[in-house]
């Protein structure tokens, strides 16, 4: 199946598909165009050498008739010298003088009336040609000429007859002699056939009124070419009208050639030559033949050529394909986008690299979204879901204590009512901001909800620990806030979870977290509640730890 433009998938394959398109028209072209100039500087050539060659033939009939005239005129000489008149001394004479067959098929004479009075060929023969246009020309002509071709009725052959008229000394006519020339003999135009140009090319010769003298179909001699079926081809119809040169035309065979004309000067005569424009243009037809399949050739060389130059200049292409691929499957980083190119891969490798780094930003941007509380800036619940399971399962395996405290500020609600809720976010901002001051960096601390926050304290010496670090929060937290252009004292109450086992599941570090804050609210607040989820030996979860609420900074 024949793949359209468009289906073709690899841009190689199409720019090489337009390469070959582009040499092969290119080549095309060039070839169409100079075998266009090489034919038309051919066809003059060949014309010109047709019309050189036809105007020898002419002026061979023309030189052919004019020594026949004048061998009729010598003969003419002859008898008047001899004073031969007589019809048998004249029927000698002509017999005497039997190399006149050289040049004629048969001489006759006529008396002054067309009576026929000699014949060379039967002396028996008898004929009136007084009606005979050549006699009737002659006579008023006073002087020979070479008759319209026609056929004899003395031999039926058709024939154009060289006239003489033989006048005596008072200038009366005595006879005229007629020498017949055979059309389709070959020894008169024999010669001619010798010219024709090409293997199936020929000549032929008509009268300017069409009547066909010579033509190698001897079948149409004597015919007119208005008469014939199909009718007078147009080239020759310019010639009958006066046209001498070369024309392109169709033979009456149909053959496209290239026919040229002449007239001739001694007749009304026009030779002409067919020349098959199949074979006077032989070489050039196989000129383009191997033009077509240089073309090809060159097309095919140019595909070849364009295709592992395409394969190298793309090359680039290739890789930076691989680059956002395997950046795209994560095993590489955007650095790989060989940003300091200077051609059109570079621009586009630093587009790929400005586009990955959006995209790479707006990642961390939804990353740091979905996982950060907006507005403290610190963990939010998801984050501290994540983070508090893996450091559950820290602690299983390097089986070391693991404390979660949870915070709550005293009585925030009364700081929203009487001071509005934007310092109401300030003192959250501010919590959570001293919150994350007073611990180690690698104490996780999270914003559950509200004014509720968390803090996970990993790899715990001891559950003892517990206390000094909600100390340390509480102490955090009390100097003043200085939000909104206020002073205020915020108060938080902390209850910690402590499992020195690390065997707790989250939902009971949260239990007892909560418990324990529940419990340090119920002491009055501003203090801390300690809550072991498994001492060191084995104490079971639940249990409180002494002192059960601590309010010491008070
Ligand atoms: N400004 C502000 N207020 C919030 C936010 N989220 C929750 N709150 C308010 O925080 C208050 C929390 O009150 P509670 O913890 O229930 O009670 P409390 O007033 O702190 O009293 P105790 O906890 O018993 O000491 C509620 O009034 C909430 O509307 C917040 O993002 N910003």
């Amino acid at each position: 199946m024949i793949k359209t433009f468009a289906s073709i998938g690899s841009l190689k394959a199409r720019i090489t598909v337009v390469v070959v398109f582009l040499v092969l028209l290119a080549a095309g072209l060039v070839t169409y165009v100079s075998l266009h100039l090489a034919e038309r500087q051919m066809r003059s050539v060949v014309g010109d050498q047709q019309f050189a060659l036809l105007s020898s033939a002419a002026a061979y009939i023309d030189e052919d008739l004019v020594s026949k005239k004048s061998l009729l005129a010598a003969l003419r000489e002859q008898l008047v010298y001899a004073d031969i008149g007589a019809p048998s001394a004249i029927q000698g004479f002509l017999e005497a003088h039997g190399s006149l067959r050289d040049e004629f098929f048969n001489v006759i004479a006529l008396d002054k009336s067309g009576k026929l009075i000699a014949n060379l060929n039967d002396r028996r023969a008898v004929g009136d040609f007084s009606k005979r246009d050549y006699f009737i020309d002659t006579v008023a002509a006073h002087e020979g000429l070479v008759s319209h071709p026609f056929r004899s009725t003395l031999s039926g052959k058709p024939v154009v007859v060289v006239t003489e008229p033989v006048y005596d000394a008072a200038g009366k006519l005595l006879f005229v002699i007629g020498g017949a020339i055979d059309l389709q003999r070959p020894r008169f135009f024999g010669q001619l056939e010798a010219l024709k140009s090409g293997r199936t090319g020929y000549l032929f010769m008509l009268t300017t009124t069409g009547t066909i003298i010579h033509h190698p179909d001897k079948q149409r001699i004597l015919n007119n070419v208005k008469d014939e079926a199909g009718g007078v081809v147009p080239s020759t119809l310019a010639a009958m009208n006066g046209f001498e040169g070369t024309l392109d035309g169709k033979s009456k065979r149909g053959i496209v050639s290239l026919i040229t004309y002449k007239r001739l000067r001694q007749t009304d005569w026009i030779i002409g030559a067919v020349y098959p424009v199949d074979e006077a243009f032989a070489p050039l037809i196989d000129m383009r033949k191997n033009a077509m399949v240089a073309s090809a050739a060159v097309a095919a060389a140019a595909g070849l050529i364009g295709w592992l130059a395409i394969l190298r200049l793309l090359r680039p292409l290739g890789a930076l394909r691989k680059h956002v691929a395997r950046i795209a499957e994560g095993s590489k980083d955007i650095d790989v986008f060989d940003v300091a190119r200077k051609d059109e891969f570079g621009e586009l490798s630093r587009a790929f690299f400005n586009l990955s780094q959006q995209r790479r930003d707006a990642e961390n941007n939804l990353v740091k979204l979905t996982r950060t509380d907006p507005l403290t800036d610190i963990h939010n619940r998801r984050m501290f879901d994540e983070i508090f399971a893996a450091a559950l399962e820290r602690a299983r395996r390097s089986r070391r204590g693991l404390g979660l405290a949870y915070l709550d500020i005293d009585r925030f609600k009364q700081i929203n009512d009487t001071y509005g809720h934007g310092v109401g976010d300030q003192v959250l901002v501010e919590f959570a901001k001293r919150l994350k001051n007073c611990v180690r960096i690698t104490d996780a601390v999270a914003r559950l909800a509200g004014d509720e926050f968390v803090v996970i304290f990993e790899h715990l010496g001891s559950h003892d620990e517990a206390a000094g670090l909600a100390t340390k929060m509480l102490d955090a937290i009390r100097p003043d806030f200085l939000v909104g252009g206020l002073v205020l004292t915020v108060t938080s109450s902390v209850g910690i979870a402590v499992d020195m086992g690390s065997v707790g599941a989250v939902g009971d570090f949260m239990e007892e977290a909560d418990k324990a804050l529940y419990a340090a609210k119920e002491a009055g607040r501003n203090g801390y509640s300690v809550r072991l989820l498994r001492t060191p030996s084995a104490q079971p979860a639940g249990v409180m730890s002494a002192p059960a609420v601590a309010d010491s900074h008070k």
